[in-house]
């Protein structure tokens, strides 16, 4: 197959809704690309000589519409030596939800919506608290807001990981960005994790609130607006977005992007706010928007979700490193805590 033939094929993919899930440039000059689709995985390779660099692939592209792909299952990941089966066995995946560690904001209890403030020592403490208590569970890929208390929460919180990956942010604002911070080794690749910072995952925004003091604001407009403003999921803050607004952006990002990860197979943890993480639970719980209105969510307190056969299944918060229980919930995070008890011991 010719270069010109190769990008066809991923076009033609495309075009039927498959996305490049992941990429690269091997130093040989061979490209290997990964689609996926509602549970479907096409790999593709184009080599140097112009043909497919691996066994397997030339007939996938053929398949892909008519033959379900088995799911790679990163849960085996800490050894890099998923065997066929395995992959074969399991199409589970894990999501770890967490909200951003105090602020300084949180501190002085004033609104913050989509201000940028950064994370107290508190907040830092938290954030690698929450890290010991997701230490033994998988994470493939990371996604965060914009905002910097999200992003310092997520990579504190993966120093104390004990596969030691390295969190690594994604540059694609722009072509040069995305250029100039290529990885050109695989070893090291396999070493990393991508951090994805998507502004839909931002707090909501708090219109004319932001920068106010909560207990004064509730002093001047009453206790029960402010309330109303704060929790309710239809009824905007001035100016500002409801939790509706918010769900619009933050629920359509987590279908659209990181829920093809999970059908994957691939362990997700998404660091974010307060009400965009609000959002993104009632979706996967299914809660109403009356049964919304009570929930409430710590800074820094990871919660852990079983993706398997399209459904999520709250896991509730991992209490420590040496929590049994958690890995007791299926057998892929027990093996993969097993693994690196074998690695690290
Ligand atoms: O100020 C904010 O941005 C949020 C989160 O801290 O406040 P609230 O508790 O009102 O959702």
């Amino acid at each position: 197959m010719s270069a010109t033939a190769f990008h066809q094929a991923i076009g033609t993919l495309q075009s039927h809704g498959y996305f490049i899930n992941s990429g690269f440039q091997q130093e040989n000059g061979n490209t290997s690309l990964q689609l996926i689709s509602k549970g479907f995985r096409v790999d593709i390779g184009l080599s140097r000589r112009g043909s497919y660099c691996s066994r397997e692939r030339s007939y996938v592209v053929a398949q892909a519409s008519s033959s379900q792909t088995s799911v790679f299952n990163p849960v085996s990941s800490p050894s890099n030596t998923t065997t066929t089966d395995s992959r074969k066995k399991s199409n589970e995946a894990a999501l770890i939800l967490i909200r951003h560690g105090e602020s300084l904001w949180n501190e002085k209890n004033l609104f913050t919506g989509c201000v940028d403030v950064p994370l107290t020592k508190k907040g830092v403490e938290e954030a690698i608290e929450a890290g010991k208590r997701i230490s033994n569970i998988p994470v493939d890929l990371i996604y965060t807001s914009a905002l910097i208390r999200a992003q310092m929460t997520a990579m504190l919180a993966m120093t104390e990981h004990r596969r030691k990956k390295v969190p690594i942010i994604m540059h694609d604002e722009s072509e040069q960005a995305k250029s100039w911070s290529q990885i050109f080794s695989e070893e090291t690749k396999k070493q990393c994790i991508p951090v994805i910072t998507a502004w839909q995952l931002n707090e909501r925004m708090y219109g004319e609130l932001q920068g106010l003091n909560k207990q004064e604001t509730a002093d001047r407009y009453g206790k029960e607006q402010v309330h109303e403003w704060r929790r309710s999921y239809d009824i905007p803050p001035p100016n500002g977005e409801s939790l509706e607004m918010c769900a619009e952006r933050a629920v359509a990002y987590f279908k659209e992007h990181i829920e093809p990860q999970l059908v994957s197979g691939k362990n997700v943890m998404i660091a974010a706010h307060g009400n965009s993480l609000r959002s993104i639970i009632m979706y996967l719980d299914k809660l109403t928007s009356q049964e919304v209105i009570s929930l409430e969510l710590s800074t820094g307190i990871p919660m852990l979700y079983i993706f398997k056969e399209g459904k999520f299944m709250r896991r509730g918060s991992p209490v420590g490193p040496a929590e049994a229980g958690v890995y007791a919930y299926t057998k892929s995070l027990a093996l993969y805590r097993q693994r690196l008890d074998e690695m690290f011991q």
